[in-house]
């Protein structure tokens, strides 16, 4: 274990917390090493088509990232999970009831292009393997991304992402009903490719065993209400939730090489809402790219997203590539 942490203006005002803090900081650091050594006992070992299968979810996946960062995380959260399954029946038993157990609901969340999707697929995958955890559903919040009419209408194009583009009481409700322990609770799903919520479409959670909700926003605290009503936040809902952080000019790095490879692939389509794009020289898709990271996503990072890494259970640093490099762990 270490207190060392390195980086940047992100590796900086991490290390702030723990050293303002001192002992008192609220979290444990471990380098990529002391974490992946927690695999250690990890009962049951992948296959290696388990982690062909994982690399399908993203082909620039590493082995050593599934094995060494995300299979002790996978143990931790299934230890959390049966500890939690337990609680509840021991409220079970004290009551004399029998209820049908709730999803342990975990949240990730990060700034666009760090991974969130990524990283949530690949915890979703580990964590079916685990006994008592075979149905693990994954919602992303984009779904409640007002559509693009409404955005328009109100004048927010240009702050997709931020707080005031979500439907954010509808998240509320379907979270309320998953955590009520409500059979087929739908929500709604967006698209990248047509750059809107895809109208009629919705994805059902079912009383899974696991629920990861994934999104930019779902760290974010509700604004104080003027009627005086408590406004419950996002993460109310969930047992157990996850940062994900990077420098910001790595950040910038990953959104631009995502672009300049959509657009090699799905831009390509004449249906899809970036196929303008498709067309534009290297040097002029590399300005707009940068153009909408800095205009869009980058401020709300700052404003909105980054501001709300102190909240999560864990926060996963990457380095260059993608890689891990430390791993902080609230102090339970
Ligand atoms: N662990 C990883 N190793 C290598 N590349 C990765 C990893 N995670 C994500 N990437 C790459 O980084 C980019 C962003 O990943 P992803 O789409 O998962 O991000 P996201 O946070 O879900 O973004 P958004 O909020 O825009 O949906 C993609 O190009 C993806 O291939
Ligand atoms: C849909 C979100 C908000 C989050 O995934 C993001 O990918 C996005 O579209 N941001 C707006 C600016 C842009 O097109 O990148």
């Amino acid at each position: 274990m270490s207190r060392r942490p390195r980086g940047g203006t992100a590796g900086r005002a991490l290390k702030s917390i723990a050293a303002t803090n001192g002992e008192l900081s609220p979290y444990r650091v471990f380098r990529r090493d002391d974490w992946a050594a927690l695999r250690a006992d990890t009962p049951q070992p992948l296959q290696e088509r388990e982690i062909e299968r994982l690399r399908g979810l993203n082909e620039r996946l590493s082995t050593e990232e599934v094995v060494e960062i995300y299979l002790p995380l996978s143990r931790l959260l299934n230890l959390y999970v049966r500890a939690t399954q337990r609680l509840f029946e021991a409220t079970q038993n004290f009551l004399g009831t029998a209820g049908h157990k709730v999803p342990y609901v975990i949240g990730v969340a990060g700034s666009v292009a760090v991974g969130k999707s990524t990283t949530a697929r690949v915890l979703q995958a580990l964590l079916a393997r685990w006994p008592g955890t075979p149905r693990v559903d994954l919602v992303t919040t984009d779904g409640f991304l007002y559509p693009n009419a409404h955005l328009e209408r109100e004048g927010l194009m240009e702050r997709k992402g931020f707080p005031e583009s979500f439907d954010i009481q509808s998240l509320l409700r379907f979270l309320a009903r998953v955590k009520a322990g409500e059979p087929a609770v739908r929500a709604p799903l967006y698209s990248h490719f047509v750059y809107d919520v895809l109208p009629d479409t919705t994805v059902t959670v079912d009383r899974p065993d696991i629920l990861i909700v994934e999104g930019l926003n779902v760290l974010q605290t509700s604004r104080p209400p003027r009627d005086g009503k408590a406004i419950p936040f996002v993460s109310d809902y969930f047992d157990f939730s996850i940062y994900l952080d990077a420098e910001l000019d790595e950040l910038e790095k990953w959104y631009v090489q995502r672009f300049m490879t959509l657009r090699e692939t799905a831009f390509r389509d004449p249906g899809a809402y970036f196929h303008r794009f498709a067309s534009l020289s290297d040097e002029a898709a590399v300005e707009t790219a940068t153009g909408i990271w800095r205009r869009i996503n980058l401020p709300n990072l700052l404003e909105s997203i980054q501001p709300t890494r102190q909240r999560a259970d864990l926060i996963l640093k990457k380095g260059p590539d993608h890689l891990i490099e430390e791993v902080w762990l609230r102090k339970l």
